[in-house]
């Protein structure tokens, strides 16, 4: 039998060895009684009665308990706020990355979506300062040569990078962060942020699945299309470097809108929750 320390000073008469081989003694009054006793005289104020449990009204037993340990009980948040989250969301491309994000931003409150600046063309239905910053290649460059982007990279010819002071702006003001990479921009963020940041694998139930979403999207020319394919299958060897991995399944982007937000619950419930790096 374990016997907690603190019961160690109050064992006297009865002897340990008496305690080990007869563990009832253990509630015997000459070791709880001095346990208790000594509490009192340190923590009670009054002997104050404590009424019957069965008949007594709340107010009136809330405020015996109160009377009886000597101080009020607190009404301050046991938890303090979670501190923003900056989630990394990243996947092969037409694996649903935008997609996903749009309806995260949809659902959840206090949620910033960095929207990311480019030099690639508007496609349809983009809009400008929403989907994207679209601008020009001297416009980017101005930005690397100012330090303001977080990360950049040149993807397929175009570059793309994500711009810091969104960033600063809505985590000061309480938002959790959504940053959208490529798996090439993912390994790089992971160097810049380490573990201040949650790294979240998109993938597609299957290699035939994902290929049919790019073809259906039809924003892809036939080479571009085949050097996205092709990318796409190294890159699924990268997902061990990510904190967890979602799949968005053939018509269930909803459910993995549910997963993505359970992850972002579970990261605030952490006891130890993530250093921010802004
Ligand atoms: N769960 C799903 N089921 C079926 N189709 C989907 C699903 N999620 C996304 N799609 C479709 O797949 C295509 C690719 O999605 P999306 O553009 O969001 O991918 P992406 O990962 O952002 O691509 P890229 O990296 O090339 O920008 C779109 O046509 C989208 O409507």
């Amino acid at each position: 039998m374990i016997i907690p320390r603190f019961c160690f000073n109050y064992l006297n008469p009865i002897s340990l060895s008496k305690i080990r081989s007869n563990p009832l003694l253990f509630l015997h009054p000459l070791i709880t009684k001095p346990r208790f006793s000594s509490m009192t005289s340190s923590r009670r104020a009054t002997s104050a009665p404590i009424p019957a449990v069965e008949t007594a009204d709340r107010p009136e037993l809330y405020r015996a308990l109160e009377t009886s340990l000597g101080s009020k009980f607190s009404s301050e948040p046991l938890v303090p706020t979670p501190r923003p989250l900056v989630i990394v969301i990243s996947g092969p491309s037409g694996v649903g990355k935008d997609c996903l994000i749009k309806c995260l931003t949809q659902v959840r409150e206090n949620i910033h979506f960095v929207v990311t600046a480019t030099t690639r063309p508007m496609r349809a239905g983009e809009v400008n300062g929403k989907d994207y910053f679209f601008m020009s290649k001297q416009q980017f460059l101005q930005m690397i040569e100012n330090d303001e982007l977080l990360e950049y990279a040149l993807v397929y010819g175009d570059y793309k990078g994500i711009p810091k002071q969104q960033i600063r702006d809505y985590m000061a003001k309480g938002y959790d962060i959504v940053l959208r990479v490529d798996i090439q921009g993912a390994a790089t963020l992971k160097k810049i942020l380490g573990d201040s940041a949650v790294f979240v694998f998109l993938v597609a139930e299957s290699e035939s699945e994902l290929v049919m979403r790019l073809i259906n999207r039809k924003t892809e020319s036939k080479e571009s299309l085949l050097v996205r394919v092709a990318t796409a299958k190294e890159e699924l060897r990268q997902m061990k470097n990510f904190d967890y991995v979602v799949v968005n399944a053939e018509g269930k982007l909803e459910s993995c809108v549910k997963t993505v937000e359970s992850i972002i619950e579970a990261e605030k419930a952490k006891v130890l929750q993530r250093k921010p790096l802004f």
